[in-house]
């Protein structure tokens, strides 16, 4: 984001949409022109990831360009001094384009291979998809629940670990202990599909952290539909509520989608003609739990990654 200061001067930075100073930002330049006082203070803001400040007083700001767009209301003077125990109603509302990942070719052609192989082999351990234990309209896909347990997923899982602090930093999530790296394997047919949803309730420690999706399937890709819309959300203060407007994700075989849990997202109707087990839209969920308590000894993927916590020599 850039913000400009009387005199012509520019400044650039990084904010999460969501930091604090971003919405202060907006409650000085929306605080104006009303028939309270302004708000007005000293600011400092973080510049080169904390290297450098700037430092300015409010009255010296113009205006906030954001990318991408951040639409916040200010609907009354005191919606303006936000304050945690505030009714969400009284707080301003805000819209939030989610962040999202891909990354291409994330498993070597063998390994991609190998990966549908062992689909194709498991095919009688896949039970119909459920929603918190029921089968549901809400979700028609066939699903390998315990796939967290094979060596299938610990590849995967090792691979998605290496990756871990890219992830955090490009969603804009402050790196987090693992608790427990979840796991499903599905098979989308023709017909199926998964309605919209969250998989997360929240950030509290133990809550799902991130949904990590690996697509693999035939080629050429013998089904059509079966993308995924990832929603923006309106938030206000504690509310997230999913808006009508979204973003497409085409499903690509060997491509690991990455998104935050609690990110509403919808899996479209798929179309696969043949009908065939074979040609369905294959994808690996996976969830990176967070926990606040975490355990040094704790090992992920393989077993030699540490995700538990910083060990006691490197702790600043
Ligand atoms: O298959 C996908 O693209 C997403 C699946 C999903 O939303 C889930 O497993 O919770
Ligand atoms: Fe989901």
């Amino acid at each position: 984001m850039r913000l400009q200061l009387e005199g012509g001067q520019e400044i650039s930075l990084r904010l999460a949409e969501n930091a604090p100073e971003l919405m202060t930002l907006f409650q000085i330049l929306g605080s104006r022109g009303g028939d309270v006082e302004p708000m007005e203070q000293f600011l400092q803001l973080p510049l080169e990831g904390g290297e450098a400040a700037a430092s300015f007083h409010s009255r010296q700001l113009v205006s906030v360009i954001t990318e991408p767009p951040v639409i916040v209301r200010l609907e009354t003077p005191q919606a303006a001094h936000p304050a945690a125990d505030r009714p969400a109603e009284a707080q301003p509302a805000v819209v939030h384009t989610p962040r999202y990942l891909v990354i291409e070719d994330f498993l070597s052609v063998d390994e991609h291979e190998d990966m549908l192989a062992y689909a194709l082999q498991h095919e009688e351990e896949f039970e119909s998809g459920t929603v918190e234990g029921k089968a549901s309209p809400h979700r028609q896909n066939q699903v390998i629940m315990g796939f967290a347990e094979t060596a299938h997923s610990r590849l995967l899982q090792n691979r998605l670990l290496t990756w871990l602090p890219h992830l955090t930093r490009e969603l804009d999530l402050a790196p987090f202990p693992l608790r427990h790296v979840e796991s499903q394997l599905t098979a989308s047919n023709d017909g199926h599909y998964y309605r919209l949803h969250s998989d997360a309730g929240g950030d509290q420690a133990g809550a799902r952290m991130l949904t990590c999706v690996y697509y693999f399937f035939r080629q050429p890709r013998p089904f059509s539909g079966g993308a995924l819309r990832l929603y923006d959300v309106l938030e206000q203060g504690e509310r997230r509520m999913p808006m009508t407007s979204y973003r497409e994700l085409e499903p690509v075989s060997n491509r690991l989608l990455v998104f935050r849990s609690h990110v509403h997202h919808e899996l479209m109707r798929i179309r696969c003609p043949s009908r065939q087990f074979a040609d369905s839209r294959f994808a690996v969920t996976n969830w990176l739990i967070s926990t606040d308590q975490p355990d040094p000894q704790a090992g992920f993927g393989w077993g030699q990654l540490r995700c538990g916590a910083v060990p006691a020599q490197f702790e600043v």
